[in-house]
């Protein structure tokens, strides 16, 4: 069945790997986005953006400095928010930005991610009536500032205050020192004119812990910063240099009582304060990007895989066997073992990360009704794949870049820059570290409950089960009960894990430590069982697309989801062991079913990437491009190196040449 990718001029040896490939690469793209309308309309939106003038590059981004970039991505966000505006639909929006603007962050970046959730979901209907439609309509841009330079874990200890003040029913925004500024917010640099600013919020005197505030921060007219207001780019960062991140400090600045966002928790006229009905809703906007950030680090990860398996067919380095051609190095197995378990872990996250969206929006409505108990399981689920995508995702890129050679350390690989992009995740919306704790927390309850008796949400469900031995290797050659029993190990192991963890904190606790202390002593094993949690719940929800997939693609998914299972149990074997539920010969097993994946997935290996669907420009690699010429492509891109604008530099001929001359002139 061949690749709808091929076409004349492309590379010989990515053709041929696309007229093995046997399965129909349109069924895998379209399942992957949810339907052939999707994929459809994904193809047309990158179509269109390729031809409109407005989006295009003199030359590629690399090249520019941070302020011509900083130009490049405004002046593209501005066409995509007038003219393109109503040509998609939300949903459609990231993948347009993406295409036209790129992965290092534009302006209204979080003003999609964050200041629009925040005010949906935490103003109350005056000011949401007020602001929502001009925020929509981009008449305003907003950002939210949380993270000061002193503090962004630990939010209790967060400087900035809002004190309210009776007599004028105003809050005064005040910055106390300077490890209080506001540190790190996307978009608070330069772009933004507003903020919602997360304070302590204090009546008389009495500190009720953060909240979250409406603040203008500059005139709407000029752009300058308002009077108390000091704001400002944070400088160079590893990537996410298009995206100004910021520093602000507030000179006890008044806003109305108002503009507090106050749907949850609530300041009334002469300071009475109503909490909310579950204690975090304040915290609803890195759920929200928590839940919404996995897909997209799928994607991340996707695209690495698909810039290392193309080049990997196209490169031919060595000889496998003595007097045989150069090979593709995609015939190597460790080129094998380095690249195709990122395919499949690309395709479990974005699979994750379809369905805690789901979650998410399921949750929202709840709360919409007065009703948060959806939340606990979704801030445990979206905290641990938070933590577990986005170090996966970090280590998955770093491997396709190395596995591309001298080439992956190019910018022109696109890789470095999308390592530094993706990597970033492991530490925004809560340090992976102790957002596993978070986790941790949700199990440890869990596993009391379970003792119990008590009923269990789906994705605690199996704590309450009941181990049998592990059946792995002893259930024939049927796939479907190999799964199964693989899947089924896994439910032990997490669950062992959470037991051992909980007995752990216990025996500490009772040796005489307080609660907290106890926890501290056990947070590494605590963070282990989330993360295995976490893994137990990514294979379950592959599982359950697998059985949910058309027979067309059945095979090939099938395949990839016993090279991810079997790929994973390995990287675990340390947990399976140690207990003793695996013996050493299953590991064995194991990795001899690996290397068989690895050879059964070789002939649609580039097939499965191409199902990806990510066009050449978003892509953003010339070792990655879907024609595969990649050797002329690399000579074109350096050539626009602005070191080549001239043939003598005046470096060379302000230093170099006159050090050369003075030396020979001393001879
Ligand atoms: C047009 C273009 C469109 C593009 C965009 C469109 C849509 C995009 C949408 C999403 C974006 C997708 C991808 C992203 C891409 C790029 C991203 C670019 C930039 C990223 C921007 C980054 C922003 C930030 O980083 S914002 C700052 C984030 N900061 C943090 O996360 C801080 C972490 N710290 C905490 O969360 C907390 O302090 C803490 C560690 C949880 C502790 O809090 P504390 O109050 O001390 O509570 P505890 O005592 O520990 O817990 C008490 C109790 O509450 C529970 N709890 C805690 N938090 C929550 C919560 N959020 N919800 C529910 N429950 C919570 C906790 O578990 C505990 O429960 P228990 O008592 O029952 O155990
Ligand atoms: C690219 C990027 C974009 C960002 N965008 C925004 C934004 O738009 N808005 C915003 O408000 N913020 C933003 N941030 C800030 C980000 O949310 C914080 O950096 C993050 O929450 C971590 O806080 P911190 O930097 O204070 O690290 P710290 O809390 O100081 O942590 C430092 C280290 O200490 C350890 N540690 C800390 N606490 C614990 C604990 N309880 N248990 C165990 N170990 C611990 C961890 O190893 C951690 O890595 C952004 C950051 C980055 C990198």
């Amino acid at each position: 069945m061949p690749n709808r990718c091929i076409r004349p001029g492309d590379n010989p040896d990515l053709t041929k790997e696309r007229e093995t490939c046997t399965f129909d690469t349109d069924e895998l793209a379209a399942n992957l986005y949810g339907s052939r309308r999707n994929l459809e309309r994904r193809r047309e939106i990158s179509q269109k953006v390729s031809a409109d003038p407005d989006f295009a590059d003199p030359i590629p981004h690399e090249f520019l400095s941070r302020e011509k970039a900083v130009d490049a991505t405004a002046k593209k966000s501005k066409v995509i928010f007038q003219k393109w505006k109503n040509l998609v639909k939300p949903e459609e929006m990231p993948h347009l930005v993406n295409e036209a603007v790129g992965i290092q962050g534009f302006p209204l970046a979080l003003h999609h991610a964050m200041f629009l959730p925040s005010l949906n979901s935490q103003a109350d209907d005056d000011l949401a009536a007020e602001i929502l439609p001009r925020a929509k309509a981009y008449e305003i841009i907003g950002t939210y500032a949380q993270t000061e330079m002193g503090h962004g874990t630990n939010l209790r200890e967060l400087e900035t205050t809002a004190t309210y003040d009776k007599t004028t029913q105003e809050f005064v925004i005040n910055t106390p020192t300077r490890k209080a500024m506001k540190w790190w917010p996307g978009n608070l640099g330069k772009m933004s004119n507003y903020a919602v600013v997360c304070c302590q919020l204090i009546i008389d005197g009495k500190n009720l812990g953060p909240h979250n505030f409406l603040v203008q921060l500059r005139c709407e007219k000029t752009h300058e910063p308002l009077p108390g207001i000091t704001v400002g780019d944070i400088g160079p960062k590893i990537a996410y240099n298009t995206t100004d991140n910021g520093f602000l400090a507030l000179d006890n600045v008044r806003i109305p009582r108002r503009q507090m966002l106050m749907k949850h928790a609530k300041v009334s006229p002469d300071g009475t304060y109503t909490p909310p009905i579950h204690a975090k809703l304040n915290y609803g906007a890195m759920v929200h990007v928590r839940a919404h950030m996995i897909y997209s680090h799928g994607h991340l990860l996707a695209r690495a895989a698909a810039v290392a398996t193309r080049y990997s067919a196209v490169r031919r380095q060595g000889r496998i066997e003595n007097g045989g051609p150069e090979v593709q190095i995609l015939d190597y197995q460790t080129q094998q073992h380095r690249i195709f378990p990122q395919i499949a872990r690309a395709y479990a996250i974005l699979f994750a990360g379809q369905e805690v969206r789901d979650q998410y929006a399921k949750t929202l409505e709840g709360i919409a009704n007065g009703q948060a108990d959806l939340l606990p399981d979704l801030h445990a689920l979206t905290s641990g794949l938070k933590s577990v995508v986005t170090f996966m995702g970090g280590l998955g890129i770093e491997q396709c870049r190395m596995s591309c050679g001298g080439h992956g350390y190019s910018d022109a690989s696109g890789l470095p820059k999308l390592y530094g992009v993706q990597i970033g995740g492991c530490t925004y919306e809560g340090e992976n570290m102790v957002m596993l704790q978070q986790t941790a927390r949700y199990l440890m309850k869990g596993v009391k409950w379970a003792e119990q008796g008590k009923s269990l949400s789906p994705s605690i469900a199996y704590l309450g089960k009941k181990s049998g031995k592990s059946l792995i290797g002893l259930k024939g050659g049927d796939i479907t009960r190999e799964h199964e029993a693989i899947l089924e190990t896994l439910e032990h192991t997490a669950r062992r894990l959470a037991i051992d963890a909980s007995q752990l904190w216990e025996k500490r606790i009772k040796g005489g430590e307080c609660k907290e202390r106890a926890w501290n002593g056990v947070t590494v094993e605590m963070n282990r069982a989330s993360r295995v949690y976490t893994r137990l719940f990514m294979a379950r929800s592959f599982h359950r697309r697998l059985l949910s997939s058309p027979s067309s693609i059945r095979s090939v998914l099938s395949d990839l989801f016993s090279l991810y299972l079997h790929y994973e149990c390995v990287d675990m074997a340390q947990h399976l062991l140690e207990d003793g539920h695996c013996n050493g010969g299953q590991i064995q097993y194991l990795k001899k079913r690996l290397y068989e994946d690895l050879t059964t997935l070789r002939p649609n290996a580039v097939s499965l990437v191409d199902s990806f669907e990510i066009s050449d420009r978003e892509l953003n690699s010339v070792l990655g491009r879907r024609d595969g010429n990649v050797y002329e492509a690399l000579f074109q891109w350096a050539k626009q190196s602005e070191l080549n604008y001239t043939d003598v530099l005046p470096a060379v001929k302000n230093y170099m040449m006159p050090m050369m001359e003075e030396n020979r002139s001393k001879l």
